[in-house]
Parts: C-alpha cells; structure tokens; sequence
C-alpha cells in the first residue's frame, strides 16, 4: 500500500501508529481534517484480517467524521482509532492506558469515543492518562454511553425519510427490517416497537436476535436474508459496505435508514438507490446523535440540550432530502455537499487547528 498516495487522495493529516509491547496495543489513528476544530471520533476495536484493511477502515471512518461533525454544526474536525484485536479476548487495563497516552501526545489534535467493540469501561482506562477522551462515566461529569442517543437520532432521521417516501412519518404498522441488533439497534427497535412497527431482525450473535425477539415480538431471520424481506425500511446497524452489487437487486424496502457508518460500498450504489427511487438517509448524517452527545461534553454535558440537537436531526434528513430533490442529485451527494460548504466557509476565517490553551474537557474530575 502507497501510504502517502491513499493520504493524498481526500487530503488526510496525519496518520499516528501506536505499538505498545507490554500491552499488545496495536492502534492507528487517522486524522482527517481539523478545519473546524479537534478532530473527534471513536475508537474501533476489530480483528482486521491484514494491516492495510486496517489502515483503510481507519481512513474511511475518519473522513466520515469529518463530514458527519461538519453536517452535524459541530466545531470539530473528524478523526477515528481502530484498534487491531478481538475485543471480547485481547482487552486489557494496560492496552487502553498506553493507548491514552499516545492521544495526550498529540496535544488535543485528536478526541476519542466509543465505537465497535469498545465501552464506556474502556474510555474510563483511556481517561486515567488522558483528558482528550468523551464518552466516561458519567460520574465524571460525562455523557456515558453514546449509543442510546445515537439510537434516538436514527428513529428521528428515519421518520423525516418515511414522511418523503409514504406522505407521513408515523411509523405505526411499518415493517422495518434491522440489520444488527446491538449497542445502537436495541434501542431503536424499543423506539420502533412503542410506536407500533412491526420489526424483523437478524444478527451473528443469537443471543442479541433473541433479545429482539422476547423484548419486541421481533421476526428473527438469518443473516443473508434480511435484505431480501419485504420490509418497508431496511434499518442497517451492524457493519459498512452493505449496500453494493449484490444487495441492492434484493432490496423491496422504499426507505433506507440506519446506524451503521460506510453504507455506500461505493458511491455509485448511492446513485443506483436513488435511480430505484429508494430514500436514502445518508449514514453519517442519521447516525450523528453519538457524537452530538459526546461533542456536548466540550461545553460541560447537559442531557437535556444534547437531546434536543439530536431530535433536530429530524431537520436535518429533510433538509438533506430538499437539496437533492431541489439539485436533482441523489441525498449521499446532497449529503456531501451539506458538509463541505460548511468546512469552506469556516476554512475562510480559519486554518489548521491548534490546540491553544484549554477547553472545559480540562475541569472535569
Ligand atoms: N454506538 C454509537 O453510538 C454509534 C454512533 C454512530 C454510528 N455507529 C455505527 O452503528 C453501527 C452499530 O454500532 P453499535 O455500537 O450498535 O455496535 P455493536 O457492536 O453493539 O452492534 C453491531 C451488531 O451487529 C452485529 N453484526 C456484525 N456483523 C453482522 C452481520 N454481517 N450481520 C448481522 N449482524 C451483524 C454484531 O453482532 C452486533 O450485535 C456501527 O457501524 C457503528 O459504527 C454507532
Ligand atoms: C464519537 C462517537 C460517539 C463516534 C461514533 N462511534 C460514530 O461513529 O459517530
């Protein structure tokens, strides 16, 4: 892999690797862009089959939060960690804390967060060495865990959706089909269930289906059929690249709406779902609610505000729809173009962030 050629093509940063012997810690962090301010992301920990898959996932997922914290009227840039390991095995109290380290090296360039396969436990061991870390118990005055909030901007953004493809966002009697049920997608499928949706779910871990299934009167399927029910929205959840070549041909779903981050295998999938006429909610638009939650910490966290800019997500999906129907373009681009009018407008009175003082991170316990 050309490393500075793969930096070059959307203009990344900096690239950090991270090695810890002691510990095992084997992590990249990737920055993207800092325009705006620090960059913020979470932390991915995932048993990478090669280096570079790791070094791919980590650039695509940084330059995701870019756009999303750009879209989300965020003063932050956009950066992600993946960690190389299982996170049910190779987890240890040293590995996190070697891992602060190397984010308080970098002097506030980089924030971390939850993300797959890390918990609240694991930002905790980070916050030990670090102050650059949201997503702490919220015994320190943090936001805890991300996931419920994401949750609440999903089941939002996915009514705004459902309101441009069947005339009304009232989600009574829909049938939505939930591709992983963890973290983010339990939720959303107790927001879904008290509103009356009829809910199929799959995931590789049975006993995560099973837990949809008893809490929700959920229809469990197996894991290559869900895109394949006849479903009115098709709720992706679980990982990125779902929506390709082999996918789509199954689709029925008018509404594409969910948590996962990287839908798009490519961006010409998110043409050819748009040419079927397919609404769109882009991911990194609909799955902000986390990292608005987190990003509220900067201030001194209150619940209350956070919530209030999530549920506004709501807008935001309406907004995005507006622009692709008003340019003709599908809601990815509409997407894209959201995001980086705002960073060229903030690039005009500001250049590359530099950490200068403090921030009320700082006072926390
Ligand atoms: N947690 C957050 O606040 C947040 C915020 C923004 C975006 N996201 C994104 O949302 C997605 C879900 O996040 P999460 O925190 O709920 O993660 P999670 O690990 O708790 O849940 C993902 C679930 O998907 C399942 N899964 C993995 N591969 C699958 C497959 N091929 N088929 C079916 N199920 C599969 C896993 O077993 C797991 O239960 C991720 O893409 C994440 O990046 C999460
Ligand atoms: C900052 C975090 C809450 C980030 C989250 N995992 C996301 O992808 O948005």
């Amino acid at each position: 892999m050309e490393i500075f050629k793969s930096l070059e093509k959307y203009d990344y940063e900096q690239l950090v690797f991270c090695q810890d012997e002691t510990s095992g810690l084997k992590a990249i962090i990737a920055i993207h862009d800092t325009t705006l301010g620090p960059a913020l992301g979470g932390a991915r920990m995932w048993t990478y089959a090669t280096e570079e898959d790791a070094i791919v996932d980590a650039l695509r997922l940084a330059r995701g939060m870019t756009y999303k914290n750009a879209a989300a009227g965020l003063n932050l840039g956009g950066g992600k960690t993946v960690i190389i390991g299982d996170p049910l095995k190779d987890k240890n109290e040293e590995m996190f804390r070697a891992f602060g380290r190397f984010i308080q090296g970098l002097n506030g360039r980089y924030i971390t967060a939850e993300d797959v396969g890390t918990t609240v436990a694991d930002m905790d061991m980070i916050h030990t060495e670090t102050d650059y870390v949201t997503g702490i118990s919220p015994e320190f005055g943090s936001s805890g865990n991300p996931s419920p909030v994401t949750a609440y901007g999903v089941y939002r953004g996915m009514k705004a959706a459902a309101k441009e493809a069947f005339g009304t966002d009232s989600l009574e009697g829909r049938t939505i089909s939930v591709q992983g049920v963890g973290n983010v997608a339990y939720t959303l499928c107790k927001y879904l269930h008290e509103e009356g949706a009829r809910l199929i779910v799959t995931d590789i871990n049975k006993s995560a289906v099973e837990r949809a299934v008893n809490d929700f009167g959920a229809i469990a399927v197996e894991a290559d059929e869900i895109y394949s029910q006849e479903a009115d929205i098709f709720a992706p959840c679980a990982l990125g690249a779902i929506i390709n070549d082999e996918t789509i041909p199954q689709l029925k779903a008018r509404v594409i709406a969910g948590s996962a981050n990287n839908q798009l295998k490519e961006e010409r999938h998110g043409d050819l779902i748009h040419e079927l006429g397919i609404v769109y909610a882009p991911d990194y638009i609909i799955n902000a609610g986390g990292v608005i939650n987190v990003a509220d910490e900067l201030n001194g966290y209150s619940h209350e505000r956070a919530m209030k800019k999530v549920e506004a997500l709501y807008d935001t999906i309406e907004k995005v729809i507006s622009i692709s129907k008003r340019d003709g373009i599908p809601t990815y681009i509409a997407a894209d173009r959201l995001a980086e009018e705002r960073i060229a407008r903030m690039a005009k009175s500001r250049g590359q962030f530099l950490q200068n003082g403090k921030h009320s991170l700082s006072s926390r316990g």
